[in-house]
């Protein structure tokens, strides 16, 4: 039996950063950052390109380490996804490469390839299983990346620019596929500078400038009233450049 379709209920356990931050080769890239990311919340990380957002979401997902500070999970590490904005698909076909990721997830083979169907199901890829992943389209592509997340059952999934480079219809089928996580019980941590999107998406915000956390205030608050100057120029739309890093 599978579990993949059972909502995941247990509580997730909070992400705690205290002084977080990253040098390198001895320049300050991310300028410490103390933050905690609790419960089953869509937590949108936004800012002008080079502010930090995928420095903080690699930092948070354990990919890099801090040059400084403390990065812990209160309780128990839980299972974590990132999904990318190029996402990284083996030479194989669509279907190969979610057997894959469950073979090395440890799931028997004879499970695997329903389980993988059923996902390529559930992300609107069932027609093209047998088709090689690098010549699918970005979409399909993003959506692949999306469905072998979903098959490591995720309490923590984090997208870094998952639809930067996406046209319209395959952001909508994205941001379902970010939803469906999130109706599952999977805490969301996705980057964007796309104001439009982080309104249909986020419960919260992470506001970064310049290597620097400036905001982590409720969605709504943010988008009425930023306490920073960026944020407030960001929301208005002005062209914000992030100033060299701190
Ligand atoms: N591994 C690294 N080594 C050196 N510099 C890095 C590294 N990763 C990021 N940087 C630098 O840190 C700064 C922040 O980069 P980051 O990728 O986090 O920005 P971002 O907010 O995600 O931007 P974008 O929206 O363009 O993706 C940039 O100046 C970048 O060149």
């Amino acid at each position: 039996m599978t579990t993949l379709n059972q909502p995941l209920t247990q509580a997730i356990p909070s992400l705690i950063l205290e002084e977080v931050s990253f040098r390198h080769r001895g320049q300050p890239l991310l300028a410490p950052v103390t933050l905690r990311l609790d419960g089953c919340h869509r937590t949108l990380v936004m800012g002008p390109n080079g502010a930090g957002k995928s420095l903080l979401m690699r930092l948070a997902h354990g990919l890099l380490a801090p040059s400084q500070g403390r990065l812990h999970w209160e309780g128990e590490t839980p299972r974590q996804a990132m999904v990318f904005q190029r996402p990284v698909l083996l030479r194989r076909s669509a279907l190969a490469n979610l057997t894959h990721a469950l073979a090395v997830k440890g799931t028997p083979r004879r499970l695997r390839k329903a389980l993988a169907r059923e996902a390529l199901e559930r992300f609107g890829l069932a027609a093209l299983e047998a088709r090689p992943a690098r010549v699918l389209s970005g979409g399909e592509q993003q959506r692949l990346a999306l469905a072998r997340a979903w098959l490591l059952e995720p309490r923590v999934l984090f997208l870094d620019e998952p639809t930067s480079a996406l046209d319209p219809a395959a952001i909508q089928a994205v941001e379902a596929a970010v939803d469906e996580f999130h109706r599952h019980g999977t805490r969301i941590v996705m980057s964007s500078h796309d104001l439009h999107q982080a309104r249909r998406l986020a419960d919260d915000v992470l506001f970064l400038c310049g290597g620097r956390l400036l905001e982590h205030t409720p969605a709504e608050r943010f988008f009425t009233a930023p306490t920073s100057t960026e944020g407030r120029a960001f929301i208005r739309g002005d062209l914000v450049v992030s100033p060299p890093p701190p």
